[in-house]
């Protein structure tokens, strides 16, 4: 066989894709052209739901990463280390790179790009964001003409499925996130999806590719879902919204100088919008740009199967131009620059402060005449524009009251927040909610 493939991992994704490069039969002919030759793994006694061929498992990763036989070395352990310096090891051997590590590309992916380019070698990364869904690729390739200023979307799977169980059925939190990892949709740390820390990893590497800058992970602004309440999904419900995690990246051209914003959080969607009806634990990432309007790629985003499809189309992707090119397996002479990364500067990320959007709050206030009306003045002198302000029940002497507003600056909103949180006529805000 022409194409020799190095496997490090066999958990859930890693599983998914022995499974295809075990199976070729229907498939993509080429596929018959590419052989999975080592399997690296922590546990040589773990059971496993695929029967591979002998002799193929080790716990030697250095030895594959480093196997003169080896022509792409596919990262399947996720994690920052050791995937980092294997990677790094396996580049160096002249090894293209398939990854579905998210974390690692969004921290590393500068030193990990650069080490390829000098080498002349790959490093496709198209399971890492949106799972199954072809995403990275389009927008290499098929989105090229474009100048995109919005990339918004669902981007962790996890997150989708508690979010809509807890919608749909009003399912417990800890339950449906149990389940969740059970189908293997969760990171090995679930509290990288449930805090938001996933979508900010893939949100980073979305916007590196619309904008064409590298991303400071550190100033993606990322909130989580563990905040949200039963009452704020239902309030929101009569509102007419459906709360997701939102990872949302947009540049406006407006100002002298690019103004860049990511940021992931839980935000009030109108039921109307396409991303308000992305359920369970499908992705959607939704695209503006010019020429071309508004697209979305829709699919499911976690998973064995779905990450495997990716993972493989990788593979081929590489094994496609290295037929073609007709250049020695490991050494791409001159890389294909659709295919490549070359981003050499890193943007600033406008901080959140500046962001213009609208509000959803929901206060405890002492259930007094003229309390709505305070609310209201305090937020018109921080030029806070309420869009409906509402008082929804009242709980003994207490009365919860629901404020939207009209876009507005974030840092306004804040800063009359401050000012009420020092009334006498506020108990609490127990919820502060984006929404889009
Ligand atoms: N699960 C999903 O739906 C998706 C996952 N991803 C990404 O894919 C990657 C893999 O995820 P997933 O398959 O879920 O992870 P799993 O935890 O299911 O599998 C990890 C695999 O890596 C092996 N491994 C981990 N650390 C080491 C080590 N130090 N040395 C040797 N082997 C090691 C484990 O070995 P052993 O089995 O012996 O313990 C296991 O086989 C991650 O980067 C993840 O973010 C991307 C998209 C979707
Ligand atoms: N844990 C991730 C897996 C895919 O990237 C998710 O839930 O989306
Ligand atoms: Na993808």
């Amino acid at each position: 066989m022409a194409f020799k493939i190095g496997l490090l991992g066999l958990g859930t994704v890693g599983q998914g894709t022995a499974a295809i490069l075990l199976d070729r039969e229907g498939r993509h002919p080429l596929l018959k052209e590419i052989e999975l030759v080592r399997v690296g793994v922590r546990s040589l006694s773990k059971s496993r739901t695929i029967a591979l061929p002998e002799n193929l498992l080790t716990t030697d990763l250095e030895a594959i990463v480093t196997d003169p036989e080896i022509d792409i070395v596919v990262e399947l352990i996720g994690g920052v280390e050791p995937a980092r310096s294997l990677i790094l090891k396996a580049i160096d051997h002249g090894k293209h790179i398939v990854t579905a590590n998210k974390a690692l590309i969004s921290r590393h992916g500068a030193e990990i790009f650069s080490a390829a380019n000098q080498k002349g070698v790959y490093v496709l990364l198209e399971a890492a964001v949106g799972g199954g869904i072809p995403v990275i690729q389009p927008m290499k390739e098929c989105l090229g003409a474009n100048r995109i200023n919005t990339v918004m979307g669902i981007v962790n799977g996890t997150t989708n499925y508690i979010l809509t169980r807890m919608q749909a059925e009003a399912a417990n939190f800890d339950e449906v996130l149990q389940q969740a990892q059970e189908l293997g949709y969760a990171e090995a740390d679930p509290t990288a999806d449930v805090d938001g820390l996933d979508a900010a990893d893939k949100i980073a590497i979305l916007a590196s590719l619309a904008f064409g800058e590298r991303i400071k992970l550190e100033q993606v602004y990322c909130e989580g879902i563990r905040g949200i309440s039963a009452t704020d999904i239902d309030y929101a419900d009569r509102l007419g919204f459906t709360i997701k995690l939102l990872a949302i990246a947009s540049r406006s051209l407006e100002s002298d100088t690019d103004n860049i914003s990511v940021r992931v959080h839980p935000t009030l969607v109108p039921k109307l919008h396409p991303l308000a009806s992305i359920n369970g634990v499908n992705n959607a990432i939704f695209i503006e740009g010019e020429p071309i309007g508004q697209v979305m790629f829709f699919g499911p985003g976690a998973g064995a199967g779905p990450t495997a499809s990716a993972v493989v189309s990788d593979i081929l992707n590489i094994a496609g131009i290295i037929t073609t090119t007709n250049t020695p397996h490991g050494l791409a002479e001159s890389a294909h620059p659709l295919m490549t990364c070359t981003h050499q500067h890193y943007c600033e990320l406008a901080p959140i402060e500046e962001l213009i959007t609208r509000f959803y709050a929901r206060f405890i206030t002492r259930d007094l005449p003229g309390v709505i009306g305070k609310l209201g003045t305090c937020f018109g002198n921080h030029e806070v524009s309420i869009e409906s302000i509402v008082q929804i029940d009242t709980h003994g002497k207490q009365a919860e009251i629901v404020v939207v507003t009209h876009d507005v600056r974030e840092g306004n909103f804040r800063a009359a927040l401050d000012e009420l949180k020092h009334m006498d006529i506020v108990d609490r805000f127990p919820s502060l909610l984006r929404v889009l």
